[in-house]
């Protein structure tokens, strides 16, 4: 569904991505983990376009497109892709200016040229998945962090996309409000959407993921299902990374990670 094959970005001198190799299939969650400036938000983007990688292949349903530091991938094959991804970003990124509801339909007026009517029923039925169909005529700022996200997870479902890239959708928001965005997120895995999620939050990976990459430098380091990668992981630098996260957790968390 999913398959990036050596994957490399730069920034300027700065090589971001080296060679990543990841596949996901249809209906399945992935997570990624790494430290901080790894590339998780990089590659996410690799995956939707809004960065275009240096080198390697990216399959995104029918869509495939090689890269290459040379030549700029064809329009409609980047558009393509585009119109496949929706993205969830960190800090929400709601239109603060325009009501739930106006937010949900924004894209399906602008892009896809829906009618009012039936972009308007069709927000309607997304707020109602995410438990919000109450506030479609609230303003975002009186929303709560969890209530703000899942307007953002509405919204970028409203296009049907085949695949859900989430940005740390947790990580700005309390542990309250961040399990509301989990459960959102559980059910949509239920649901068989396939996801790619980039998170610090290994409670998030082991509740949700069928698959964790762990990302170093810009390089997969080792992937594998949550239980393995975070009981037994085979290399050394995921395992000081792992025990280094959960540290710092209360017991009843660790035992939920790293059950025993
Ligand atoms: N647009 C950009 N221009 C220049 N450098 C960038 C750009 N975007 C990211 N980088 C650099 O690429 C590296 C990887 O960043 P990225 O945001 O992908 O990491 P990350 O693993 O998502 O980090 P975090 O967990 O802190 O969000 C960092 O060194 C960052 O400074």
């Amino acid at each position: 569904m999913i398959r990036l094959t050596a994957i490399d970005k730069h920034f300027g001198p700065q090589q971001v991505l080296r060679g990543v190799d990841l596949a996901i299939a249809e209906g399945q969650v992935t997570a990624l983990i790494g430290p901080s400036g790894s590339g998780k938000s990089t590659l996410l983007r690799c995956v939707n376009l809004l960065e275009l990688p240096h080198g390697g292949e990216l399959q995104l349903g029918e869509a495939q497109i090689r890269f290459s530091a040379h030549a700029a991938p064809r329009r409609e094959a980047v558009q393509q892709v585009r119109r496949q991804t929706g993205m969830v970003f960190q800090n929400f990124q709601l239109f603060p200016h325009q009501t739930v509801i106006a937010n949900v339909m924004e894209g399906l007026l602008t892009v896809q040229k829906w009618d009012k009517a039936r972009a308007r029923q069709r927000a309607g039925v997304l707020l109602d998945k995410v438990g919000l169909a109450h506030k479609a005529d609230a303003w975002p700022s009186t929303l709560s962090g969890g209530q703000q996200q899942r307007v953002a997870i509405a919204r970028a479902l409203a296009p049907a996309p085949r695949v859900l890239l989430c940005d740390e959708p947790t990580s700005a928001l309390d542990p309250e409000l961040a399990a509301e965005v989990v459960e959102v997120l559980k059910q949509l895995a239920t649901d068989g959407m396939t996801m790619l999620m980039a998170t610090h939050d290994l409670r998030l990976a082991a509740s949700i993921a069928d698959q964790v990459v762990f990302l170093e430098a810009g390089q997969v380091v080792e992937s594998g299902n949550a239980r393995e990668l975070f009981t037994r992981p085979r290399q050394p630098r995921t395992a000081e990374y792992v025990a280094t996260l959960t540290a710092s957790l209360p017991d009843a968390w660790r035992q939920t990670i790293l059950p025993a």
